[in-house]
């Protein structure tokens, strides 16, 4: 690794130290004084082979803590600044609360003690008028002997059940009947008004009355009402039929109401809207973490900051970790306010939590309607054991989760390379990658060989950059397919572009290059070719975040978190960049010195102007001085004394790296580019330098002379 990298600082001594990370000195130094000091700091090293070289990068490791404690800074931020947002998120939960425990308080549970076991008071006024049917010798010898004992007022007989019926309709509340099914009268009916005696539901609905007082329990009105007088009545005098002896005045008719323990009446109305505000109450969390992550993904800044060698792992906890905290604070607010309350005033403060947290609210529902509410001792005990719910939703949560980064894999839209379907169970996903040399065919192999150039579109290099053919393009094509449109983007391109050298992609729009741009990114894959970067297939570059750190981008469009400032932006990206928080302030602050972006570094970047924003992400591309730069149209935007800044600023970092840029502006490529494709309908149509293009080609502006007489 020594030697290595003592190689790598030979190459060019000032980016390898900032490559390293840890020598800040800025005197130029002896390659002898630099190796020895690199030699000691450099602890990772890549392999990057190319066409007979071998040079090896030192690495930095952006690490995914680190990593997330940026992006967790970064979505703090962004909710700080949207006030009005983040506001409407923590107070609905707390209203809807308010509004629930308001609701609980006007409907609260209603409390009974216990009542001991009793004998209910004789009373047997109710019965005023007896009727009975059918009219025989019997059953009017029976009805005469019960009148005696109930001292009723009335008694009468009809024909019929339906006039005894007719009859009660004048006296509805005290009137009763007595039918008689059987010529010997042992089998009877009674017939109570409705009133008088408890209705089925009543044993449950009604049982708080008892606790209050006998006379006024339900249960008790068979006793109250005189049911149970009149139907021993009966009973002792066809007892005294049959058997010709009396039983009545030897009968001792008492009715004892058996003790109850105390209990709660549970209002159903709050503890139904419970389970309907837990829901409602996580809603506002829900929707903006799904509005903040698909603006992230919509805006493809999730795909270019992977690009940048974020990791996955980082982007979710970010969000995740945020959302925790507030969830929680949420839960512990609501947790401390509904034990508090009306609301689950049995409960425990801790249990209610874990339950809101993990949103188990129909588990406490059950527990407080049991009078007990939800306490520790209930975790494991009862029916319900309040450790399964609790452990469901723990497994629920981790369940999501990986769903969510599995179909961030799977499906991981336009502008990202899908994993296929199982990636996760090939052996390559898990083992670090190590990068490969890969051969991939050249015009350079082919005239290393001897075989004829070919290609007169192509201008042969100098002999000082053959070897360093840093990036190589061999026969790229890429098709979009929508539903009837078939696009042919880029149809076979073959180029190689140097290490130490600025290559410009020329070429009008639609041709082609930012397609070219994003396949060298690796944001989208080739349909057909293939490309590689310093030997490694640009595919492998997704899943090699070393490989990503080497390479800076800028894409078409610009890399920019709205609320966040200019600085904040290149921070952010810094760490994302894997660049050692102890050189981060270093590295922001030359970046925005070489841009002039020093006046606008507080400014918001929705506040940017449209050229500002392009120099913003130009900035991000070249934070951490990157061996490899590719950059969409940078200047697109600017004013003429940006450009020249960007200008001078890509020129003097071309030495030992490796730029390509987009641009519509010949003028640019003319001043700005060692070498230019000019790529028209996907297809290539010179390559080399200014002269070559105007000789070739015809590029640059043509004189012509008239001649007038
Ligand atoms: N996602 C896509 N789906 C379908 N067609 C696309 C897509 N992206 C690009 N194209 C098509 O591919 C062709 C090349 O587009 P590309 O953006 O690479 O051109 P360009 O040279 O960068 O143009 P400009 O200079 O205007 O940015 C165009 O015809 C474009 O319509």
């Amino acid at each position: 690794g020594a030697v290595r990298c003592a190689r790598c600082v030979n190459t060019d001594t000032g980016w390898s130290r900032q490559w390293s990370g840890v020598s800040q000195q800025h005197e130029p130094l002896s390659h002898t004084e630099a190796s020895i000091r690199e030699t000691t700091s450099c602890p990772h090293v890549i392999q990057m082979r190319h066409a007979g070289s071998m040079q090896p990068v030192c690495r930095r490791d952006a690490g995914v803590w680190h990593q997330t404690r940026s992006l967790l800074w970064k979505n703090l931020l962004i909710k700080w600044r949207t006030k009005q947002q983040s506001l409407q998120e923590l107070i609905l939960p707390l209203l809807l609360l308010g509004l629930l425990i308001l609701i609980s308080t006007l409907n609260p549970h209603v409390y009974y003690g216990g009542i001991s076991t009793m004998e209910l008071e004789r009373d047997d006024h109710f019965v005023k008028g007896v009727g009975y049917t059918p009219i025989t010798n019997i059953t009017t010898h029976l009805m005469e002997e019960v009148a005696q004992g109930m001292h009723i007022d009335r008694l009468e007989m009809f024909a019929s059940e339906e006039d005894l019926e007719n009859a009660s309709l004048y006296e509805p509340s005290s009137y009763v009947g007595v039918v008689f099914l059987d010529s010997s009268a042992t089998s009877y009916r009674l017939r109570f008004p409705y009133n008088q005696l408890p209705q089925p539901s009543d044993y449950t609905e009604s049982f708080a009355n008892c606790f209050s007082s006998s006379v006024n329990c339900r249960a008790a009105n068979y006793w109250y009402s005189g049911f149970i007088r009149l139907q021993s009545l009966i009973d002792a005098a066809i007892i005294q039929m049959q058997t010709k002896r009396s039983v009545w005045s030897e009968m001792d008719l008492n009715v004892v109401m058996m003790g109850q323990p105390g209990s709660v009446e549970v209002q159903k109305f709050p503890h139904a809207l419970i389970s309907i505000y837990l829901v409602l109450a996580f809603t506002p969390f829900v929707t903006f973490l799904i509005v903040n992550v698909a603006a992230e993904k919509e805006q493809r800044l999730k795909d270019t900051m992977t690009m940048m060698g974020l990791y996955d792992t980082a982007f979710w906890l970010s969000w995740g970790l945020l959302y925790a905290a507030l969830v929680t604070t949420m839960s512990i607010l609501m947790s401390v306010i509904a034990t508090y309350t009306a609301l689950f005033p049995n409960s425990d403060f801790f249990v209610i939590f874990f339950l809101i947290f993990l949103y188990g609210i129909s588990s406490v529902v059950y527990l407080e309607a049991q009078g007990d509410g939800a306490v520790f001792s209930s975790l494991a005990n009862g029916p319900h054991p309040l450790y399964v719910p609790l452990l469901m939703l723990v497994v629920d949560c981790i369940l999501y989760l990986l769903l969510a980064i599995y179909l961030d894999q799977v499906m991981p839209g336009e502008f990202r390379m899908r994993r296929s379907l199982v990636y996760f169970l090939k052996p390559s996903y898990w083992s670090k990658r190590r990068k490969r040399y890969v051969e991939v065919s050249s015009v350079y192999d082919a005239e290393m060989k001897g075989a004829p150039g070919g290609d007169e579109s192509i201008e042969p290099i100098s002999p000082e950059f053959r070897g360093k053919e840093a990036i190589r393009i061999n026969n790229i094509q890429k098709v979009y397919k929508e539903k009837d449109n078939v696009v042919e983007a880029l149809r076979g391109l073959t180029f190689d572009i140097y290490e130490g050298q600025i290559t410009a992609l020329l070429g009008h729009s639609g041709a082609g290059k930012s397609t070219l741009m994003n396949i060298l990114c690796g944001i989208c894959p080739p349909t057909n070719g293939s490309a590689t970067i310093y030997g490694s297939p640009v595919s492998e570059i997704a899943d090699a975040s070393e490989m990503k750190q080497l390479v800076g981008i800028c894409p078409q469009f610009n890399i920019i978190f709205d609320v966040l400032t200019v600085e904040e932006h290149l921070r952010i990206f810094a760490a994302i960049k894997g660049i050692p928080p102890a050189d981060i302030d270093a590295e922001v602050t030359k970046v925005l010195k070489d841009l002039d972006l020093e006046k606008i570094m507080t400014a918001q970047a929705k506040n940017l102007s449209g050229g500002q924003k392009r120099k913003l992400s130009v900035g991000i591309a070249i934070l951490g001085d990157p061996k490899i730069l590719l950059l969409d149209e940078p200047t697109a935007g600017m004013d003429p004394c940006s450009r020249h800044q960007v200008w001078t600023l890509l020129k003097s970092r071309r030495a030992g790296r490796v730029t390509v840029l987009s641009t519509h502006y010949m003028d640019e490529a003319d001043i700005l580019a060692d070498r230019k494709a000019v790529i028209s309908q996907g297809q290539l149509k010179c390559v080399g330098s200014s002269l070559y293009l105007k000789v070739k080609c015809g590029v640059g502006y043509h004189l012509r002379q008239v001649e007038c007489f």
